[in-house]
């Protein structure tokens, strides 16, 4: 009984009244017997075969991932393909085809479906993607990334933990309030964000369109594109990730059913056919283990996960997830992990931006479609230097050691095993950070552990990029934006960005280095709509990032600053970053262009320094405000045809924020 169900999964007959083969040689039925139409694919590939039921031959076949069919009338259709012919001198394509006479016009429509459902199922489990990983050959990704990066990045993906965290972001794609277990153990999480609004709000660009998803991860932005309308949506996604969106999309089966998951890298699969609309969320986030937990959401196995209008059940997840957390913009708490420097860390746009040369249609769409790194030159380095501590340690009596439990994420690189020296009840000298303990308080529990709290102010090296979310009132002058647009950049134009810096000051003070964050841009045909991660705007998962130059320079308000900030991709699926910054002469003697004082630093983005365990330093964020007016405004290095150099002027919260 299971081997006839699983053959009629595998194929499906058609009665035909008869098909004629191209050029018009010999028609193929008689009135005494029909033609049976039969669509199937196996381990090896998908094919529609005509034949007649009397007959014993094998008929006329076709390859359905190069077949096509056209209507020529309501009940009358055509179905065409490449075939060759090898002679002596030379290989010859040619098409063939058979025109094909249905007994109804229902029939007709019925058999047209049929043909777009096994054509997909032929690509899908025929012979190029076979248990929907790719057997694709070598591609450009392994060229340019080093293997083992490779394989960080997508075990880091394939987690739920890291997933979760984007989820959860609230401007992103995140949950109106924090996602929480129900009592029942169904994670639930309010779909909103910049990503459902941007999406719903524009229907009319995803109804009855072919999506594809570019890195899909969970497949949250697919089930949103098929609750658009997506005719069809393709999810591509190369971590092992896709275990669980196939889980997800089967808890959905409504929309589940427009979905897809292929599993590989969007620089290698196939898809049976061309996307209307590319959806995706390539603006890097940074990549390393996730440290200790400080919460546990304990997460049912097997229950479907579904979406009902607004709102997103997530429940086919099945493992405890930890997770360290700390205050969103709307109250909710979020991973500390991630940052989205200056959009590109992580190499996924160039991704993005091959899946759009692969797949995309003549003038198809991008959502997002333009991204803008922002950069803006900062003064008061103490505040970068600066951060809380709060660990928690045991107190040996004997030995006088602090051992180290838990640490938060900003000090990954101190060493575990640092040794700590006591030397008064409420306080703590550190050896291994190069920082001085201010305030610390002591509390020794029940257990007799000693919980250690207070703040710690510690030399940061300058040669490392700073994440964390500042003060917008911190920007020396108005930021710059280095607009990328998605549609028309080339891959390689991303290997290599300069930004020409060009600031005035505003204050006198001394400017320490740069700020960065980005925008991205929905052009949606009813509604636009941008995501930022700017400074004063609702904190993201991407916070900011700051790299500080080896010497502050002094400046005047209105004095110049130019300077260069070069950003060279490396196989690590990152940037090594050269900033020079320049106070130029000013007032009364100063020499035309001429140059006070100079500073640089070579950063490697990959190797942020994360202080993450502060409390927000902008206490004005509500999710549902204005964007604070920042003191400063806002420039622009280029100019593109319409203004995204426009401050985004609400937060792009989704519907259910408004
Ligand atoms: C930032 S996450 C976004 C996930 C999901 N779209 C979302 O918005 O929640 C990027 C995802 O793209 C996947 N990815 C990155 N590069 C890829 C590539 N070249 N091909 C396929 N997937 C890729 C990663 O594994 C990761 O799951």
């Amino acid at each position: 009984m299971e081997d006839s169900i699983e053959q009629m999964r595998k194929q499906k007959e058609f009665t035909l009244i008869s098909i004629s083969q191209l050029p018009y040689s010999s028609s193929y039925a008689t009135s005494s017997s029909s033609v049976v139409a039969r669509f199937s694919v196996d381990s090896g590939s998908g094919e529609l075969r005509f034949h007649q039921e009397s007959e014993s031959s094998d008929g006329i076949h076709f390859d359905l991932r190069t077949a096509q069919l056209f209507k020529l009338g309501p009940i009358e259709s055509i179905c065409i393909a490449e075939g060759s012919e090898i002679s002596k001198e030379e290989e010859k394509s040619y098409s063939r085809g058979v025109v094909i006479q249905f007994r109804m016009k229902e029939e007709s429509v019925a058999f047209h479906c049929a043909f777009e459902h096994w054509k997909k199922e032929a690509f899908v489990q025929g012979g190029r993607l076979v248990n929907e990983t790719v057997l694709g050959s070598k591609g450009k990704f392994e060229d340019k990334i080093e293997a083992s990066s490779a394989k960080m990045y997508f075990h880091y993906y394939g987690q739920l933990l890291h997933q979760q965290n984007m989820l959860q972001d609230f401007v992103r794609t995140g949950s109106k309030s924090k996602l929480t277990v129900l009592p029942e153990n169904i994670l639930h999480c309010l779909a909103s964000g910049t990503y459902y609004a941007a999406i719903i709000e524009n229907c009319a660009d995803f109804s009855g369109k072919v999506v594809v998803d570019v890195g899909a991860g969970s497949g949250i932005l697919s089930l949103f594109a098929a609750q658009a309308g997506a005719k069809h949506v393709y999810a591509v996604e190369a971590s092992d990730m896709v275990d669980y969106a196939r889980r997800l999309i089967a808890g959905n089966p409504v929309l589940g059913q427009r979905i897809t998951i292929i599993k590989g890298k969007v620089e290698e699969v196939e898809l049976p056919e061309k996307a209307d609309i590319l959806i995706s969320e390539p603006m890097g986030t940074y990549v390393f283990l996730a440290s200790q937990s400080q919460s546990q959401w304990v997460i049912d196995s097997g229950v479907s996960a579904h979406i009902t209008g607004e709102s997103t059940l997530f429940s086919s997840l099945d493992k405890s997830v930890p997770s360290s957390s700390m205050a969103l913009a709307d109250g909710s708490s979020s991973s500390v992990e991630g940052h989205g420097t200056l959009l590109v860390n992580e190499r996924m746009l160039e991704s993005y931006v091959i899946a759009r040369d692969r797949f995309l249609v003549r003038n198809g769409k991008m959502f997002p479609s333009i991204g803008r790194a922002a950069v803006g030159c900062i003064w008061r380095p103490s505040a970068m230097n600066t951060y809380l501590l709060k660990l928690q340690v045991r107190f040996d009596p004997n030995t006088l050691e602090i051992i180290v439990l838990d640490h938060p994420k900003g000090l990954k690189s101190v060493p575990y095993t640092a040794s700590w020296i006591p030397f008064a009840a409420t306080s703590i000298a550190l050896k291994s950070i190069n920082g001085i303990v201010d305030s610390l308080a002591t509390e020794k529990n029940a257990l007799g552990y000693l919980w250690i709290s207070g703040t710690i102010v510690s030399r940061v090296s300058p040669l490392v990029p700073v994440v964390d979310a500042f003060d917008p009132r911190l920007l020396v002058a108005p930021a710059i934006f280095h607009i990328i647009e998605f549609n028309s950049i080339k891959e390689e134009e991303l290997y290599e960005i300069e930004i020409p810096l060009k600031f005035t000051a505003s204050v006198g003070t001394r400017v320490h280095g740069l700020a960065c964050w980005f925008d991205v841009w929905f052009n949606g045909s009813t509604v636009q709509r941008w995501l930022t991660t700017a400074p004063g705007a609702p904190t993201t998962h991407w916070y900011q990032l700051r790299c500080v130059l080896s010497q502050p320079l002094y400046v005047m308000a209105g004095q110049e600053i130019t300077g260069r900030l070069h950003m060279v991709a490396h196989n690590a699926q990152s940037y090594t970053v050269h900033l020079t910054m320049s106070a130029k002469m000013w007032g009364p003697g100063a020499v035309q262009g001429g140059i006070l004082q100079t500073s640089s630093c070579t950063l490697d983005l990959k190797e942020p320094y994360y202080r993450m365990s502060q409390p927000q330093p902008y206490a004005d964020q509500q999710p549902h405000q204005q964007m604070p007016s920042q003191d400063v405004g806002f420039q622009t290095e280029d100019a593109v045809e319409f203004d995204v150099t426009q401050q985004p002027l609400q937060n792009s919260g989704g519907p259910l924020n408004q």
